[in-house]
């Protein structure tokens, strides 16, 4: 039964055949089903998923310890679990869903067994779903550079960095190469260069594909709304915040770390100072300084610009309510 069972399934599939013993392949080829009898058979496995589950269900460990019949079975689950993609995409499941069901789990898990390359079959699977990097482009036809459709404007120190890194996962999504923040619209003399220059960092993407950049900074420069304004004004901004203690903590550790304020702090910082007191001292100091100078803290001191940003000025652009990274961190 197990064999009349493959023969089936190697039947509808040219390529399969030939892996196919001699005789079983002669017998097929005599009862070769025609164009829509084979298309018949192969819906037949992929729409009927419980035909996945019982194939799956009668491999047993004795058959998959010997070798022509594990490959067997490892080239026809490869090929079953692919197909099938394809036609639960064509069907709207959603890709995790199809990773859910209890059949593609034991297909998979005994495909593991097997030692296939489940990395392989991973990306044909996403590949069947338009889940690669640039595989939209013969879908959406010709990559070319695209003005950003998502700029993320910050805030500094509230999880930028690891939100980017998040989207970059994202198959569809595309950063400026090179570039981690793009500080277009906030240097003037960038700025000066013109769109033109802003359009020639961007990666190229085919249509169906989204370019995005974040530069925490465009939150609080005055001119930086209107510029992206007047670049397009449907593009959409995404602002993360997040509790101002907790960012300026972030920022003061930076500075540290980054020896920024250096001729203004190196007076209070005598690091081979063993001295409790005096290093306590040299730290309020240092952190004195930093109170003063620091930008994040005048930020927040100040007429909280990024309100502005995102409650007036391009209020119907905010792709979402605001979210606060660190909050849910805490919460
Ligand atoms: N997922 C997630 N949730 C919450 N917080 C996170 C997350 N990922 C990074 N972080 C913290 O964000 C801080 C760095 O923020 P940015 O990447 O925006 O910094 S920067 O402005 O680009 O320099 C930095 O904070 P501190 O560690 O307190 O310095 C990161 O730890």
């Amino acid at each position: 039964m197990n064999i009349f069972i493959l023969a089936l399934v190697y039947a509808g599939n040219e390529n399969l055949r030939s892996h196919l013993p001699r005789s079983l392949q002669t017998l097929i080829v005599a009862k070769e089903p025609s164009q829509s009898s084979k298309y018949q058979l192969n819906l037949d496995w992929i729409d009927k998923t419980p035909n996945l589950k019982r194939f799956v269900s009668k491999v047993t460990n004795e058959e998959l310890s010997k070798p022509d019949r594990a490959e067997v079975i490892r080239v026809s689950l490869f090929e079953a679990l692919i197909e099938l993609a394809v036609a639960e995409n064509e069907r709207g499941k959603e890709f995790p869903n199809l990773l859910k069901m209890s059949s593609v789990r034991r297909a998979i898990s005994i495909l593991k067994k097997l030692n296939a390359d489940l990395n392989m079959l991973q990306m044909k699977m996403e590949a069947a779903y338009g889940l690669c990097k640039g595989c939209l482009q013969e879908k959406y036809g010709k990559k070319k550079k695209r003005l950003p459709q998502v700029i993320c404007i910050g805030a500094k120190k509230c999880g930028t960095g690891a939100f980017q890194n998040f989207l970059a996962h994202h198959p569809h999504l595309f950063k400026p190469p090179g570039y981690d923040e793009v500080h277009f619209f906030d240097k003037e003399d960038d700025y000066a260069k013109g769109i033109e220059y802003y359009h020639s960092l961007m990666p190229e993407t085919s249509a169906g594909e989204i370019t995005y950049e974040k530069t925490p900074k465009y939150m609080v420069i005055p001119e930086v709304p209107g510029r992206i304004y007047a670049m397009n004004n449907t593009v959409k901004l995404i602002a993360i915040v997040c509790n101002p203690v907790n960012r300026a903590f972030s920022d003061f550790t930076h500075v540290v770390k980054s020896g920024y304020f250096k001729s203004e702090t190196t007076k209070y910082m005598d690091l081979t100072d063993t001295d409790e007191e005096s290093r306590l001292k040299g730290f309020e100091g240092f952190s004195d300084a930093y109170i003063t100078k620091s930008n994040t803290i005048k930020e927040e001191q100040g007429d909280a610009k990024w309100r502005k940003w995102v409650q007036n000025v391009h209020k119907e652009q905010a792709m979402a309510p605001i979210f606060t990274i660190k909050n849910l961190k805490l919460n």
